[in-house]
């Protein structure tokens, strides 16, 4: 069903525009509904109005006056100094969502300085295209209803799960960080495929293919994935010459070990930014 609530995006940024883009997708809010600020490029404003016509201002006053829904979607750098250009505009009537790594919402509640019910929310950007992996957790003021309308919202960019604050930083390493790791490696891949003198087209319809036909194997068997990849690997094979070089490197030490440190960049930040870790 349509929301009829208005969405302002504080941020037009790459998150920005991945939700807005999957909300307009699945017909979750109308573009009359949905107002995008940011800190100063008009150009970049003007680019979102043009391609997905939706509301834009450089004024915050009136974007906000109009807002049910206010999601802070700039860098965690930027929240004093986003929060302090719209706090005069809030009111403990919006709810608030926040994209940002790191950033607590005991942190936004006192910039903004009032109770209003702030929801962290860590999407990715597959919210473009409707298949993120999105969690929310809950502000000290956030009620269940608040959190069925972020949840519905939010469904149309992906699957949601509800989460305590506490478990953010490692999930915004795994969920949020994520995508970028896999596109890493499948990059890996099309870089061996030339190396092994293979067509580049053909060769990256079939690592998307391998990739997408992984993950369908998985959730369709609900198999563990030792299981599936002790399948592909024959004996004295190919894949078992392959892997003698992931097991030689430590390839999963060295994953979880850029997991951690993403998790600890995200704790950084709260400590950094906020001051206040959760
Ligand atoms: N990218 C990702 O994959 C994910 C990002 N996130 C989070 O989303 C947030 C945004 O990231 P991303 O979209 O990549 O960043 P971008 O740099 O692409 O966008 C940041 C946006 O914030 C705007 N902005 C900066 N300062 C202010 C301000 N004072 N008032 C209003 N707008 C302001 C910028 O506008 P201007 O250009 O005018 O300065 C810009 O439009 C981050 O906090 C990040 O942690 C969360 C999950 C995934
Ligand atoms: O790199 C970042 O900090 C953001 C948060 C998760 C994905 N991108």
């Amino acid at each position: 069903m349509k929301d009829q609530r208005r969405v302002a995006f504080i941020g037009a940024g790459s998150m920005a525009e991945s939700i807005l883009a999957g909300l307009l997708l699945h017909n979750k809010v109308s573009p009359e509904n949905i107002f995008v600020t940011n800190r100063q490029d008009e150009a970049r404003l003007t680019e979102l109005k043009e391609k997905y016509g939706v509301q834009v201002d450089l004024i915050k006053e009136s974007l906000l006056a109009e807002a049910d829904i206010v999601i802070l979607a700039m860098k965690p750098k930027g929240v004093k100094e986003a929060v302090e250009s719209i706090r005069p505009f809030t009111n403990e009537k919006q709810l608030f969502l926040s994209v940002l790594a790191g950033i607590t919402t005991e942190y936004i509640s006192y910039l903004l300085d009032h109770n209003a019910p702030i929801i962290r929310v860590m999407p990715n950007t597959s919210s473009a295209v409707g298949s993120s992996a999105t969690v929310i957790a809950q502000g000290r003021t956030v009620t269940e209803e608040h959190m069925d309308v972020a949840q519905s919202l939010l469904e149309a960019v992906g699957i949601v799960r509800r989460v305590k604050e506490v478990d953010l930083d490692a999930i915004t390493a795994i969920a949020g960080s994520g995508p970028a790791y896999i596109y890493y490696l499948i990059e890996a891949l099309q870089k061996s495929a030339e190396e092994l003198l293979l067509d580049r087209e053909l060769a990256t319809d079939l690592i998307l293919q391998m990739v997408q036909g992984s993950v369908d194997l998985l959730t369709k068997t609900g198999e563990d994935p030792r299981a599936l990849y002790e399948n592909v690997i024959s004996p004295g094979g190919t894949t078992e010459a392959g892997f003698k070089v992931l097991k030689e490197s430590q390839f999963q030490s060295i994953v979880i070990e850029c997991i951690k440190n993403a998790a600890i960049r995200s704790s950084d930040i709260s400590k950094q930014i906020s001051g206040v870790p959760l």
